[in-house]
């Protein structure tokens, strides 16, 4: 049996004496393709942060990639986790190849006097051209449009060619082109990138990849409902989570539509 990509085992997690996630069970398998889906402020960011090592649990147990949280080097785990924060807090005006070497880094800028070896160079054009983004006049940061950034984010945190990708709301400030361009993009990583997991985090859901394999519904910090995407992804249990009546709907071409 393979290693789960993510286990949280009764997970709770305080701030400023208030839980923003309790009593969490949850499996993410090796190769799975999960959503977290739920209402502003329900703790999806604060649930992705603990899957990628970046916080740790008040109370139960979190295992990424096999390693239980407190018992293994962060750095080291770090690298087997892409994060993919579309609010990426860059200042200087890197070029796209600059963003994308930061990956190797673990940086947001980059490192002085650090030069990547040729290997390096060539896996960041590989991860550029596999995103789509432009290899042969690698625009800067500040002239990108969104949609470059969040695909060049992506390529970004695959640098380290880990075996986990995190991703938050990636469709952020996207216009429809773009997000249509970007709903494809992450719809061939499975395919493009063999056995790699994915965990996206998202309020919408038009912006799901057919290639979703499962979902989590959060509401107020607890898990309404976890497992395969067509059985969490209903109208009773969306309704539930949102606290409103909502109609979801699949189509022929595996896209999500949601109406309240
Ligand atoms: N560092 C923190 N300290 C205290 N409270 C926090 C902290 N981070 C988040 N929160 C609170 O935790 C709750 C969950 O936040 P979180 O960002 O995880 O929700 P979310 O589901 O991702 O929301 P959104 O859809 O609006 O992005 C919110 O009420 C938020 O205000």
């Amino acid at each position: 049996m393979t290693t789960p990509a993510l286990e949280l085992h009764d997970v709770t997690f305080v701030r400023d004496g208030r839980p923003l996630l309790a009593d969490i069970d949850l499996e993410v398998g090796s190769g799975e393709q999960w959503a977290l889906i739920g209402p502003n402020g329900a703790g999806k960011s604060t649930l992705l942060n603990l899957c990628g090592a970046v916080t740790f649990p008040s109370r139960g147990w979190v295992r990424v990639l096999g390693h239980r949280l407190g018992e293994i080097d962060l750095r080291e785990l770090r690298r087997s986790i892409g994060f993919v924060n579309p609010r990426h807090p860059l200042r200087s005006d890197l070029t796209v190849e600059d963003v994308v070497l930061t990956g190797i880094t673990g940086t947001i800028e980059r490192v002085p006097r650090w030069e990547p070896t040729t290997d390096e160079l060539d896996r960041a054009h590989l991860m550029m051209k596999t995103l789509g983004v432009d290899v042969p006049t690698s625009p800067h940061w500040h002239t990108m449009s969104q949609g470059e950034r969040g695909r060049t984010l992506i390529a970004r945190a695959l640098m380290t060619d880990p075996p986990l990708l995190l991703l938050d709301e990636p469709s952020t400030g996207l216009d429809v082109a773009a997000r249509e361009q970007m709903i494809r993009t992450l719809d061939e990583l499975p395919t493009r990138i063999a056995g790699l997991t994915t965990v996206m985090v998202t309020h919408h859901f038009e912006e799901l990849p057919p290639a979703t394999t499962h979902a989590a519904l959060l509401r107020d910090g607890r898990l309404v409902a976890a497992g395969p995407v067509d059985g969490v992804l209903t109208t009773e249990l969306v309704s539930a989570a949102f606290d409103h009546p909502i109609r979801v709907r699949r189509d022929d071409d595996g896209r999500w539509h949601a109406r309240a």
